[in-house]
């Protein structure tokens, strides 16, 4: 079996050795560009054009949860990844955790208002606050999937009110479930830390916009830990302004890395981190495609494929 490598920026002599350690037998290369020799299965990030194209694999496997990237590179050269070919992208494999330590870490920030004692702490003021209450701290998730459902189940733990929005409804202990366009303002009205978990689609770009954070309770909060385009940035500052949010933590931006002139960098109320919330554990990662190579040569049933039609 050969098995052909692209990343822009892993190690791939450590993926190499790991990969023919998982899966005995099998011939793994780094493509470089003017590779034509065959392959049975592609590993990519961010793959070139010419590395996928015109080539006859049984599979290809995007080595994020994302597959965006992929798929808009496909909407301009189709050729490049037939339909017959599956394309499957990495489920949790370790991210799940990472995502539930960002969003927990930083609802219990907001809750325990560690942002508004930070401000009274550059006055020089020493000034208890009144306590929030978890009822009045609703945590709205957008994306109820592999990692929507991780997110929830580590701020149930925590004992927050949990309602999450997806395509399709959910019928998860303890969370309220609202699905579809329809159910959007209903699931919006009470929530006061919005998070989001989409993938990044034709519905789903531009959704976090004034019209919908206009629809939140007063004084929420925003963790996007999705993608940047989810995003109108301005509408975010509008927000931030006419106290709508009172913060926002950003781990995703619509141009990364975020340009140095955007005011995001210097507003006092937006936090960000460099698209770390939930990066690849290469480990998880080898395991799971290994596993999922090994099922697919068996004719066995595996889990992660892409639906290309919806996009996610
Ligand atoms: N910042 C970071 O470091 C990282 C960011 N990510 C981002 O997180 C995203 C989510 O990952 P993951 O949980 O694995 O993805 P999944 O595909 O497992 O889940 C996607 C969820 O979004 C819902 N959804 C999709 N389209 C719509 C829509 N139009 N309206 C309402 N709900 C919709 C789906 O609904 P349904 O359940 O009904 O299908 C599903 O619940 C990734 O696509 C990626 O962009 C991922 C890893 C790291
Ligand atoms: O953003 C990262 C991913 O895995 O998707």
């Amino acid at each position: 079996m050969e098995i052909i490598f692209y990343h822009p920026t892993f190690d791939a002599a450590w993926w190499i050795a790991a990969l023919e350690k998982q899966l005995p037998g099998a011939r793994v290369r780094e493509w470089k560009s003017g590779d034509n020799e065959s392959a049975d299965y592609a590993l990519v990030w961010h793959p070139p054009v010419e590395m996928l194209q015109g080539r006859d694999l049984k599979a290809v496997f995007a080595l994020g949860a994302g597959v965006d990237s992929i798929l808009s590179k496909l909407k301009a050269h189709p050729e490049m990844l037939p339909q017959s070919i599956p394309l499957f992208r990495l489920e949790d494999t370790g991210m799940g955790l990472q995502m539930q330590e960002y969003a927990v870490s930083q609802v219990l920030h907001w809750f325990r208002r560690f942002d508004d004692y930070q401000v009274l702490k550059q006055e020089t003021r020493w000034q208890p606050l009144d306590e929030y209450s978890r009822e009045e701290f609703t945590i709205g998730i957008m994306g109820a999937g592999v990692l929507g459902s991780k997110v929830a189940e580590s701020l149930l733990a925590w004992g927050f009110p949990v309602r999450v929005w997806s395509r399709s409804p959910k019928n998860w202990p303890n969370v309220k479930s609202f699905a579809g366009s329809d159910e959007l303002s209903e699931f919006l009205r009470e929530t006061r830390v919005l998070i989001n978990l989409l993938p990044n689609t034709a519905e789903t770009v531009g959704i976090i916009n004034h019209s919908l954070l206009e629809q939140l309770q007063d004084h929420s909060y925003l963790l996007n830990l999705a993608r940047g385009v989810h995003v109108n940035e301005d509408d975010l500052l509008r927000a931030l302004e006419n106290g709508k949010l009172k913060g926002a933590m950003l781990d995703v931006f619509s141009r990364e890395p975020l340009p140095v002139e955007s005011p995001l960098w210097r507003h006092p109320r937006v936090a960000m981190t460099p698209h770390i919330a939930a990066v690849t554990r290469p480990q998880e990662a080898i395991t799971y495609i290994g596993k999922t190579i090994t099922g697919l040569e068996n004719g066995e049933a595996v889990t992660g494929q892409v639906d290309r039609s919806r996009g996610y």
